[in-house]
């Protein structure tokens, strides 16, 4: 695992962007603290009595002056600063989600993607406010600090005084270390807790046909409520550790104003300072109290994002366990075998074998037929095939080259792979089907759909090919939706194509005229065909029967029906129920 530093690095590549925000924010604050001085200098020159209508004015002016170049400066630079932050916002949005897209289904299967949304959309926003607001006040509340203390020395405010003053403002450090580690605690908590609301409304919503048909709504909306009452919880513990911390950074202002009144007014009663010094004084002291406190939110909401931050970095150094390895060359799988020698497979953390000593060849431009029970391992052969999970080496070849010798995209290119309840996309039918190559003619889109005898129910629909599927678009039935997934896989048309129990939600005989134009169409490229009827791959050329994970017959259909075994007796179950069929018709 690589470590990632995320922030760093973007604020190290931007380094001079926010140098110029910084330099802007600054002098904005030093030209700021200019106005108790002038307050002050007015108050002297009103006490001694000669002040004029012209002094007046010039004094009014001189606050214009400073009021309109502090607005002007820091607004410049607040603004560069938030800009910067909306930029980091884009970039590591992008970044996440381009990482998402490397990491393999292994850890999709075991992380689930509830969590990834939350820290895309909360963690990447604490993070983002955090150094917005964290660069902007710090910088505004140091330098106005900084110039406040540099401007009441010059003015001969005594340093015992200001010592004295400024004293009760000098434990908010302490404080801020006290509370830091305890707020960053809780504020984990909270996203954590979010994270998973996000992952449990995810897969309610999901699931949400299935709650409906089992009336279970009750049970899932407690479900769901546990994960907010969670949320509340932890909130409830954050806001109350960081209220206090927030209350007390006003008290200490306070007591260092009550400081002033009592300490500076004494010393002005006995003339060791002016009056207008004194009202200056008083004026650094109130102007004090805000950067102080600003600097407590900032270090608040800095600890709140350190979490997320540490969360965004831990997940882009999560490396996909599948990978090109350096050696991996482009395949060219237009002519290609597929050997698959003595593979067995066990799922990473699983404790049991799934797959037991497979050892097959699909010669180029045949057609395989495997068929097994539930759970027997045919997926889990498919997705080695497609080096969704790693095989050992040397097991599966294709063309001779051992599959980890192929780059996995252009493995991945060059197999066309139909599940059983292939996901369509919240686009229009035609995009879906056009999916693997956006720019398909049409004419490839209706091939493919009457190939996968899908183009009668499109053609029937308003808006028949850019009929829009999903939210806010139409509903197709189970055998609709596997169809449409199997116009995708066809209009690849691949060397390989791999159908999973693709055609298993359509009638028998659409099955069987899907299953003829695909063997018309693809005469010279690999099949593997993957069904539970017997129907669906008995012209294969030769077909395996797995049971349990390994092979225990092989052969074609007919060779298969004179053995003793799993496929007669299949065969016999699946005869007689179509038997049964036709009888109660
Ligand atoms: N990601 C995984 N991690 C661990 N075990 C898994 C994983 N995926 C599948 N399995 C297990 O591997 C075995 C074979 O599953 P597989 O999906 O390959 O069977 P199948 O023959 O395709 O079944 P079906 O006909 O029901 O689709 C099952 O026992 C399943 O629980």
């Amino acid at each position: 695992m690589k470590p990632q530093r995320l922030l760093f690095n973007y604020i190290r590549s931007n380094w001079y962007l926010y140098a110029i925000a910084v330099s802007f924010t600054m002098t904005g604050n030093v030209i700021q603290s200019f106005y108790p001085k002038v307050i002050g200098d007015f108050t002297d020159q009103l006490e001694l009595g000669d002040i004029t209508r012209t002094a007046i004015v010039d004094y009014s002016l001189l606050l214009l002056a400073v009021g309109l170049s502090f607005g002007l400066l820091a607004g410049m630079g607040q603004y560069m600063i938030m800009r910067l932050g909306r930029r980091f916002e884009f970039y590591t949005r992008n970044r996440l989600f381009v990482h998402f897209m490397t990491l393999s289904e292994n850890y999709y299967s075991k992380h689930g993607v509830g969590k990834w949304l939350s820290y895309v959309i909360n963690d990447v926003t604490a993070v983002r406010e955090s150094i917005s607001a964290g660069i902007n006040q710090t910088a505004n509340a140091t330098m106005l600090i900084i110039s406040a203390v540099f401007m009441m020395l010059i003015n001969d405010i005594p340093y015992y005084l200001i010592i004295a003053c400024v004293l009760p403002l000098l434990v908010i450090p302490w404080i801020v270390t006290r509370f830091g580690p305890i707020i960053r605690g809780r504020s984990m908590k909270v996203q954590e807790s979010l994270g998973k609301m996000t992952e449990s409304a995810e897969e309610q919503f999901g699931g949400i046909r299935v709650t409906k048909k089992f009336a279970v709504e009750p049970i899932m909306i407690d479900r769901f409520g546990q994960t907010v009452d969670n949320i509340r919880d932890n909130q409830l513990h954050l806001v109350r550790v960081s209220s206090l911390f927030q209350a007390l950074i006003p008290f200490l202002g306070a007591l260092s104003f009550i400081v002033t009144i009592l300490y500076g007014g004494y010393l002005t009663i006995h003339n060791t300072i002016s009056l207008g010094n004194f009202v200056a004084l008083t004026l650094y002291i109130r102007m004090m109290v805000n950067p102080l406190q600003q600097i407590g939110n900032v270090i608040n909401t800095m600890q709140r994002s350190r979490a997320s931050l540490t969360r965004i970095n831990d997940l882009l150094s999560v490396e996909s366990e599948i990978q090109d390895s350096l050696e991996a060359k482009p395949a060219d799988l237009s002519h290609a075998g597929v050997a698959i020698r003595h593979l067995s497979y066990t799922y990473p953390g699983a404790s049991k074998e799934t797959l037991h000593d497979i050892d097959l060849t699909v010669e180029p431009g045949k057609t395989l037929g495997i068929i097994g029970k539930t759970g027997s391992g045919k997926t889990t052969l498919m997705k080695l095939l497609l080096r969704v999970y790693d095989s050992p080496e040397g097991t599966i070849l294709f063309d001779d080259r051992d599959i980890h010798e192929l780059t996995i995209e252009s493995l991945r290119s060059q197999i066309a792979y139909v599940p059983q309840d292939g996901f369509l996309f919240s686009t229009t039918i035609r995009d879906n089907i056009a999916f693997f190559r956006r720019e398909s003619g049409f004419e490839h889109v209706e091939k493919a759909a009457r190939q996968a005898q899908i183009y009668d129910s499109i053609a029937a629909f308003p808006e028949q090919f850019e009929t829009k599927l999903g939210e806010r678009g139409i509903t197709l039935s189970g055998g609709q939706r596997q169809r449409t997934s199997l116009a995708r896989g066809i209009i690849k048309n691949a060397p390989l194509l791999i159908m999973d129990d693709s055609v298993s939600a359509v009638d028998a005989v659409t099955e069987t005229s899907i299953v003829n134009s695909i063997r018309k169409e693809r005469k010279s490229k690999t099949t593997i065909l993957i069904a539970h009827r017997i129907s669906a791959i008995k012209h294969a050329d030769e077909i395996v029967v797995l049971n349990e994970g390994r092979i225990v017959q092989r052969g074609t259909h007919k060779d298969l029906l004179k053995q003793q075994g799993l496929y007669a007796e299949l065969y016999t179950i699946q005869e007689e129920g179509s038997r049964h069929v036709d009888h109660v018709r």
